[in-house]
């Protein structure tokens, strides 16, 4: 079997609308998926995703340029601002651009002085996230095509295959590859009994849902009382904003849960180390089991300082979902800087550096208690809590995995609690395949769900919005330039198509020499697009080159083929229905887009598989650049004419 293709979608949701998950550095996330599908040669597919918090999920999504992109994705800081105010605070002015809300969860790492791409990490921020989700999604593929979820993928291999999945550089200093086949090998006695024990019993979990920073006294207990009815009796509550505000919320929060159930608390970040100290020691008298993120997730001296004056005070510090690798994961246990080590689904690259960071924890005895609070993550982070637990803790007193209760119902295998238990999960894979129906509605920013919010003025639309950056032309061209005084910046034309077939930019005044596409024929007859820079070949007309009124029809799940006998049919990318005649959705659809109006529907699709279909032309033009650079590394030469999976026919036969 080969892995033939992937596609890459910016997936969505309004979170911040109800201050879900918010918390005192990340006061309005908007949680949001790169969400990726890998096809292969036969029918089986692989699903993954790495979570972000809505600005900057496109970066996370382009494997090309992204620091072009990164940099643009700041002009809004900079566009509309007081220079000498700028100057007068500069250092205000740059945290400001280092730090903003939601940009920050993916921006970090990103080396502004670096001019490439393979100098962005090492083993961090975009880069690593979005090789996390192609590592994850091609664990997906292994687990459906082994029939297994993945943690029974994980518990059936032998210490010595494990092994072979992790990459021990830079480790030998604190885990060999013979001390993790010794711990491994260890735990294999008793295997059976603990998948029994997890299987009847579930892995407990603690819920961060009744606490974000945003909920107001009355919301926070109403959701603990709900969460203690269904069983939960850990909670963890967001803090870190001020402090007298946290005592309140926290003897609110004892009075509820009572001195028996379990607390943590959690300031994301928002700390200097010697503030943290005294901080917590303000509230210790909560009894939190632990303060996660007091600091800053790459001061390592500062976690180790901080967990050092509170040892006296029995609180732990936990951290890890910022933590970009098995490298500074590999300090955190050595400084004594972490009591519980928060492993998050996307962080790291993928499962195989979690399993390294498992192994490690085990060695150092701190427990794995994984971080879950975003979307897709409780459904990612179940497997490797079980794995965890039957073949390298064995131990259920001191871990706890989170479950934050958001956006389950956007997946077809969602995570399932019970008495405050993951029940562990029996469906093939990695639990991450979202339905096709909320693919359509929210993908980023064409989805008619944001459609909708942009026309309520919930947010936004950003394709109204002039670039707040300046677009460079080639200074053989003179007038691509408008002032827009209302934006303050200037602004350039949208990107016109290339000629087809030529391969170079047409050069007319106003059109734009930056499209990469460029159109060619099949031997039969039909159309195919071919992309320059990437040397990826798709069927399927690229955004860039779409008109308006195709760009719109893409919103229709239907999509309009051709029968080998030269008819036209129709193919409904979601349910999967084929029909000769066109539905009356495509009709109305085309009708509105000619009239230049909205969509006049919503696609809802039942909730069955096909979430990850990319879908007839629905891909965009950064899936194809993200499935071009894969073909690039595979070292197709180009043109090719592009594979396609065989769309079924209204008869029943394939196309
Ligand atoms: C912005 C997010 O919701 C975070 O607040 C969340 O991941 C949090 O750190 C957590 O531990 O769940």
């Amino acid at each position: 079997m080969r892995i033939r293709g992937i596609s890459v979608r910016d997936i969505r949701f309004p979170t911040s609308l109800r201050l879900d998950g918010s918390d005192a550095q990340h006061v309005d996330p908007d949680y949001s998926c790169a969400y990726v599908v890998l096809f292969t040669d036969s029918e089986a597919k692989g699903f993954g995703l790495s979570f972000t918090i809505g600005r900057g999920t496109e970066i996370g999504k382009l494997f090309i340029a992204p620091l072009v992109q990164a940099i643009r994705s700041l002009a809004h800081l900079v566009v509309g601002q007081d220079f000498e105010a700028i100057v007068k605070d500069f250092g205000a002015f740059s945290r400001r651009l280092t730090n903003d809300s939601q940009l920050r969860w993916v921006l970090p790492s990103v080396a502004l002085e670096s001019e490439s791409s393979k100098e962005l990490g090492p083993e961090k921020g975009v880069l690593h996230l979005a090789a996390s989700a192609v590592v994850n999604a091609v664990w997906d593929l292994w687990g459906r095509t082994q029939n297994k979820p993945i943690w029974k993928l994980l518990t059936d291999l032998t210490p010595e295959e494990l092994v072979s999945c992790v990459d021990f550089t830079y480790l030998e200093d604190a885990l060999t590859k013979e001390e993790a086949l010794e711990i491994l090998r260890s735990m294999v006695p008793g295997k059976d009994k603990r998948e029994e024990e997890i299987r009847s019993s579930g892995y407990p979990c603690y819920t961060t849902s009744s606490g974000w920073i945003g909920y107001d006294e009355d919301k926070i207990r109403n959701n603990l009382l709900i969460s203690m009815q269904a069983g939960f009796s850990k909670f963890k509550i967001k803090v870190g904003q001020d402090l007298e505000k946290d005592k309140k919320r926290l003897r609110l929060v004892r009075s509820i849960i009572g001195d028996n159930r379990q607390l943590m608390i959690d300031a994301n970040q928002v700390w200097e180390v010697d503030q943290a100290i005294n901080w917590v020691k303000e509230l210790a008298e909560f009894k939190p089991v632990w303060i996660e993120e007091p600091t800053s997730p790459d001061d390592i001296l500062g976690h180790a300082k901080v967990a050092q004056a509170l040892k006296d005070t029995g609180i732990g510090v936990a951290t890890g979902e910022h933590c970009h690798n098995r490298v500074m994961f590999k300090q955190l246990f050595k400084s004594g800087g972490m009591q519980y080590c928060q492993i998050d689904a996307c962080r790291v690259g993928g499962i195989n550096e979690n399993i390294a960071v498992m192994l490690m924890a085990k060695k150092f005895g701190v427990p794995v208690c994984p971080h879950a609070g975003g979307i897709g993550l409780c459904e990612m982070i179940q497997h490797l809590a079980i794995f965890n637990f039957i073949c390298i803790s064995g131990d259920l007193k001191h871990s706890v995995a989170e479950y934050a209760d958001h956006l389950h119902e956007h997946f077809i295998q969602p995570a399932r609690i019970k008495h405050g238990c993951y029940i562990v999960p029996d469906a093939p894979g990695y639990s991450v395949e979202m339905i096709g129906s909320s693919l359509i509605n929210y993908e980023y920013p064409l989805g008619p769900k944001w459609r909708e919010m942009f026309d309520k003025k919930l947010y936004e639309d950003p394709s109204k919005q002039v670039p707040p950056y300046v677009e460079h032309r080639p200074e053989t061209r003179s007038s691509h330039f408008q002032r827009d005084d209302s934006h303050a910046v200037i602004s350039a034309k949208p990107q016109i198509r290339n000629v087809a077939g030529s391969g170079a930019p047409s050069g007319e005044p106003g059109e734009s020499s930056a499209s990469v596409w460029t159109e060619h024929e099949a031997p039969d007859g039909r159309k195919y697009y071919y992309n320059t820079v990437t040397k990826a070949s798709t069927w399927d007309k690229p955004d860039e080159m779409k008109t308006p009124a195709e760009s719109f029809i893409t919103q229709c799940p239907w999509r309009e083929f051709t029968s080998d006998s030269g008819k036209t049919y129709y193919h409904n990318v979601l349910t999967k229905e084929s029909r000769w005649s066109m539905p009356e959705e495509l009709r109305l659809t085309k009708e509105a887009a000619q009239r230049g109006e909205k969509a006049p529907v919503s696609f809802d699709a039942p909730n069955s598989g096909g979430g990850g279909e990319a879908g007839g032309g629905s891909t965009s033009a950064l899936d194809q650049a993200m499935a071009a650079t894969l073909a690039a590394m595979t070292g197709g030469p180009g043109p090719a004419v592009p594979s396609d999976a065989p769309r079924p026919l209204p008869d029943g036969k394939h196309s």
